[in-house]
C-alpha cells in the first residue's frame, strides 16, 4: 500500500529516554476508515505512541509517517491543525472562565486565510454543530470551569473536531467519569465511529469496558512493545489480554461490549 494512503505509519519505531526504552520496535499502520483502540497497563507506552501520531514527539529510531508526511522532514506546525488530539493534560490548560463555545472555537484559530467576519460566523455555527454532536450544545454559553468532568471531556472532543481533522486521537477520554457519564461517552464515540465522514480514530484506554462498539481494531501494548494488533473480533482474546496485563484474565463479550476480570 502507498504510504500516502495511510493516516499513520510507524516502522521499527523506538523512543528512548535516558536508559529506558519507552517504545521498542513498533510497526503499525492506521487507514482512513479504521477506528483503533490502544490497550495496555500503566506505563506501557500508550501516551508516548499517541504523541508520536500527534506529531508532538519524534522517534529515537525508526520512521513515523503522519498523514503522508515523514516526521523530521515536515513542518509539524502545518501538520498539527490536521490532527484532533484530546488528553487530560489539555483539560487543565483551559481557562475556567472561558465559555464552552470559545473553548471549541479557539481550536479553529490555527486555521488561517479566511476573512475575519465570515470566519467568526462560520466558526460559531461549526462550534455549535460539534457541541450538538457530542450532546453538550445546550452548554455553549456556560463557563468551562462550571462543567462536570463528563461535560468537559465531551467539550474537548468537540474542540478536537472543530478543525475537521483527518485523524482524531483520544487519550483516556473516559478516565475519571462516573458510570453514567462513561456510558454516555462510549455511546457518543460509537456514533461518531460509525459516521463514514468521521476522521480515522485512535483511542487509548486501560479498560476493555470503554471500547465503543463501532471501533474496528485493537493494539495491545506491554512495556513499550506490541503484544498483538489487528481486527478487534480476531485479536482481542482472554489470552492476548492476559499477556498484555501480566495476569490471568477472562474476557467476556455481551452483544457489542467487552468486560474483563481476573480468573
Ligand atoms: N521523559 C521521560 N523520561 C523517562 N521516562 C519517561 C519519560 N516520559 C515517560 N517516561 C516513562 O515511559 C513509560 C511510558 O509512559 P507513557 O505515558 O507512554 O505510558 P502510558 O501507557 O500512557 O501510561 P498510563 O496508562 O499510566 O498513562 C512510563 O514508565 C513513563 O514513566
Amino acid at each position: 500500500m502507498d504510504l500516502n494512503d495511510l493516516v499513520v505509519h510507524m516502522e521499527g519505531v523506538g523512543v528512548r529516554r535516558g536508559d529506558s526504552d519507552l517504545l521498542s520496535d513498533l510497526t503499525w499502520s492506521v487507514e482512513l476508515d479504521e477506528r483503533w483502540v490502544v490497550l495496555g497497563s500503566n506505563g506501557a507506552g500508550k501516551t508516548t505512541m499517541l504523541r508520536l501520531a500527534a506529531a508532538e514527539l519524534h522517534p529515537t529510531t525508526g520512521e513515523v509517517h503522519v498523514l503522508g508526511e515523514k516526521l523530521g522532514r515536515t513542518d509539524v506546525f502545518e501538520l498539527r491543525p490536521r490532527i484532533g488530539f484530546t488528553s487530560t493534560a489539555l483539560n487543565g490548560r483551559v481557562p475556567a472562565d472561558e465559555t464552552v463555545r470559545d473553548v471549541v472555537m479557539s481550536a479553529g484559530y490555527a486555521v488561517v486565510g479566511r476573512w475575519r467576519e465570515s470566519y467568526d460566523q462560520l466558526d460559531v455555527r461549526r462550534a455549535g454543530e460539534m457541541l450538538d454532536a457530542l450532546g453538550v450544545g445546550h452548554l455553549a454559553g456556560r463557563q468551562f470551569g462550571t462543567l462536570s468532568e463528563g461535560e468537559r471531556k465531551r467539550t474537548l472532543i468537540a474542540r478536537s473536531l472543530m478543525t475537521d481533522p483527518e485523524m482524531l486521537l483520544l487519550d483516556e477520554p473516559a478516565a475519571g467519569l462516573d458510570l453514567g457519564a462513561r456510558e454516555d461517552l462510549v455511546e457518543r464515540l460509537s456514533v461518531l465511529a460509525d459516521d463514514p465522514d468521521a476522521p480515522a480514530m485512535v483511542l487509548v484506554t486501560h479498560h476493555v469496558e470503554e471500547i465503543p462498539p463501532e471501533f474496528t481494531h485493537v493494539l495491545l501494548l506491554r512495556e513499550g512493545r506490541m503484544v498483538t494488533a489487528g481486527l478487534i473480533d480476531d485479536t482481542l482474546t482472554s489470552e492476548a489480554l492476559s499477556e498484555t496485563f501480566g495476569q490471568n484474565l477472562v474476557l467476556e463479550r455481551s452483544k457489542d461490549r467487552f468486560f474483563a476480570r481476573r480468573e
